[in-house]
């Protein structure tokens, strides 16, 4: 038997990407709604109740309103928006941090947003393993590829070809912020500093330590290699999230980097154990969007996490 999946924003980006991983896939029927009456609310209103799984790659606000759509009990719903990502009843879709069994049997989930999948991916962990502190004044900087911004982005980058470089989230409170805080349980919010490059896809995602300073004040500080190892440790049965044991000198974010499902992690660490860079690297219409949202509908229809992935 096949489960039927409604994709509600098949048009845009994120959408795209995941019906592009579910195709010839036999376990699912991909319902969609033709141009016309993709934003047509009663045919929403039908494909959102008929649907086994309901995929949401829409803005939030019609994220919201699509879920007070959906009157069927039976429906179960992933919202790759950042709507739901702290919202009670809702289920963190971060399977390989909150635990597989969470995300299969969970009626409502809410995909990590691109950034925060490195940041959490990285110091969930450790923090949760007593290595790193949880009230650390943590500082994330980021890179991410124009794709981020879905369809409006891609257009702004794509006729302005003279963008360099574009720092953003300047008045600081980006919306990512609290899921950063919450699912990694600091107790402060951490100062996030975004930017986006002229790469269509891509995304690279660090958190700096000042390893030292730390333990000048009494709080854990672990040596960058026992941060490698115990992040070795967390996701060795992960086939998703890589940790990467080499240290290369230079990352690079190619222009033309293939679509791909993988996080990566690596720990950088001075010589002397004083400072660590801890760094993800990920496609952020991969594990940063499309790519959870398949491994996430694979768990909760009981089939193998990593199925149509591109590992
Ligand atoms: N792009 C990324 O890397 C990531 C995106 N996300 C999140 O996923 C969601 C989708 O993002 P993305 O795909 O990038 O955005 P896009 O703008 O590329 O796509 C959004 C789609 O939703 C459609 N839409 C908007 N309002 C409605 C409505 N009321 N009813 C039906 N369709 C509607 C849009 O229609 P139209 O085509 O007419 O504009 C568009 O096709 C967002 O919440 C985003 O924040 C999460 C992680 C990463
Ligand atoms: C480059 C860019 O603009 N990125 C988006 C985040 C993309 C993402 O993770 O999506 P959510 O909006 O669902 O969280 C931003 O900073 O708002």
């Amino acid at each position: 038997m096949t489960a039927t999946i409604f994709i509600d924003g098949a048009a845009g980006t994120t959408g795209l990407e995941i019906a592009e991983r579910l195709a010839g896939r036999p376990e699912f029927t991909l319902v969609t709604l033709d141009e016309a009456r993709r934003k047509d609310e009663a045919a929403r209103a039908e494909a959102l109740n008929d649907a086994d799984f309901v995929i949401l790659c829409l803005p939030d606000d019609a994220a919201r309103d699509a879920v007070a759509m959906i009157r069927s009990e039976r429906v179960r719903v992933i919202d790759a928006s950042s709507a739901h990502r702290t919202a009670i009843g809702w289920t963190y879709g971060f399977p390989e941090v909150i635990g597989r069994e969470g995300v299969a049997s969970a009626r409502r989930v809410s995909n990590p947003g691109c950034y925060p999948t490195g940041f959490i991916g990285l110091l969930s962990p450790l923090v949760s393993a007593g290595l790193l502190p949880k009230d650390w004044p943590y500082v994330c900087h980021a890179v991410s590829g124009y794709s981020g911004g879905g369809k409006a982005m891609i257009a702004q980058f794509e006729a302005d070809r003279d963008v360099a470089f574009h720092a953003y989230g300047l008045g600081l409170g980006h919306k990512h912020v609290p899921e950063m805080q919450r699912h990694v349980g600091l107790t402060h919010a951490p100062l996030f500093a975004p930017a986006v490059v002229p790469a269509h896809r891509g995304m690279l995602v660090e958190v700096p330590l000042q390893l030292a300073a730390m333990k000048s004040l009494g709080t854990p500080a672990a040596a960058p290699d026992a941060l490698l190892a115990s992040l070795v440790e967390t996701y060795r049965d992960s086939a998703v999230v890589q940790v990467r044991e080499d240290r290369p000198d230079i990352l690079q974010l190619r222009a033309s980097m293939a679509p791909v499902d993988t996080l990566e992690l690596f720990v950088f660490g001075a010589r002397d154990g004083s400072q660590a860079r801890l760094v993800a690297v990920l496609d952020n219409l991969g594990k940063g969007a499309s790519g959870a949202a398949v491994q996430n509908l694979n768990l909760m229809a009981g089939l193998d996490e990593t199925a149509g992935l591109r590992l």
